[in-house]
């Protein structure tokens, strides 16, 4: 697989870069950014921690405003941030921000028109890391994290795959999506009326089977516009709680839903995956 590098710029010591390729799973051109720490070498291949981002994102809003390479690199740990749906004027879209380009929710679409290009669960559990691991210098060690619907990504893509990564966290993930406007409008399009099919990308319903999951931790702020009608944190405290899943969930007093909390919390979050990524 051929990828094109379109930037690339120094920090803190190692390489933010971007690339462009062809997705064999959502049938379109695909961007991503990776960040390489300063010892990320050949003969060093370092763990990753893979960022899923929120609604009308690309792989731009996590690189540019989270703050996040200063401790990723002292950490020894790359990120990769990956966009948010298949992008391109052959790609089905909507005008909402909530729906189509920019809005893929991680899942593998079934509904016509989505279908075509929407596979993003499929990207992002297997073409995605397959492509990094081949083409940079990093181990196929791995943590999940994201933010509102890449928060809801990160829940889910990791419960329903313990064995690929060490750890997950979430900032202001939408939690239970069957039960929220945005969940209910991406679903329904994407998936159909079944909401049987639902419960798979559902992390509320993936906790409530799940019988042992990986360390999670959560921040949420308490300040965040979406917070009661959208992200509803305590369905997941109450799910996880069924099976004493280690979910670990930070209530922030204050704190809205924008980069200016995840900024805040970055640190911690890096920290926390790098305790899971070195333990082995
Ligand atoms: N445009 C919408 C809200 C869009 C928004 O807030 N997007 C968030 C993620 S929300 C859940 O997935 C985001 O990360 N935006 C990009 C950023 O850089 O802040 C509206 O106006 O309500």
């Amino acid at each position: 697989m051929t990828l094109t590098n379109i930037s690339q710029v120094k920090v803190f010591g190692g390489w933010h870069k971007q690339y462009t390729h062809s997705s064999t799973s959502v049938n379109s051109q695909m961007r991503f950014a990776i960040f390489l720490p300063p010892n990320a070498t050949t003969n060093n291949p370092v763990p990753v921690l893979y960022w899923l981002s929120g609604l009308t994102c690309s792989d731009e809003n996590f690189m540019q405003k989270a703050g996040a390479f200063k401790v990723a690199a002292e950490l020894g740990i790359a990120i990769v941030a990956a966009d948010t749906s298949p992008r391109g004027d052959d790609v089905a879209d909507d005008v909402s921000y909530d729906l189509g380009q920019g809005a893929g929710f991680y899942v593998n679409a079934t509904q016509a028109p989505w279908a075509t290009h929407y596979q993003m669960y499929d990207y992002i559990v297997d073409e995605l890391p397959n492509l990094i691991e081949q083409h940079f210098p990093v181990s196929q060690v791995k943590s999940i994290s994201g933010h509102s619907m890449g928060g809801h990504g990160a829940l889910t893509i990791g419960l329903k795959n313990p064995s690929r990564y060490q750890s997950i966290s979430a900032f202001s993930p939408i939690s239970n999506p069957m039960v929220c406007p945005w969940g209910q409008r991406a679903f329904r399009a994407y998936l159909g009326n079944d909401k049987d099919a639902w419960k798979h990308y559902d992390a509320c319903e993936l906790l409530k089977s799940a019988q042992s999951t990986l360390p999670i931790l959560v921040d949420q702020g308490d300040g965040d516009s979406f917070l009661t009608e959208q992200l509803k944190p305590e369905n997941l405290i109450a799910a996880a709680h069924l099976h004493q899943s280690p979910l670990e969930m930070r209530m922030q007093s204050g704190y809205d839903h924008s980069y200016f909390f995840i900024s805040s919390f970055i640190e911690a979050h890096l920290h926390f995956h790098h305790q899971h990524l070195f333990k082995m």
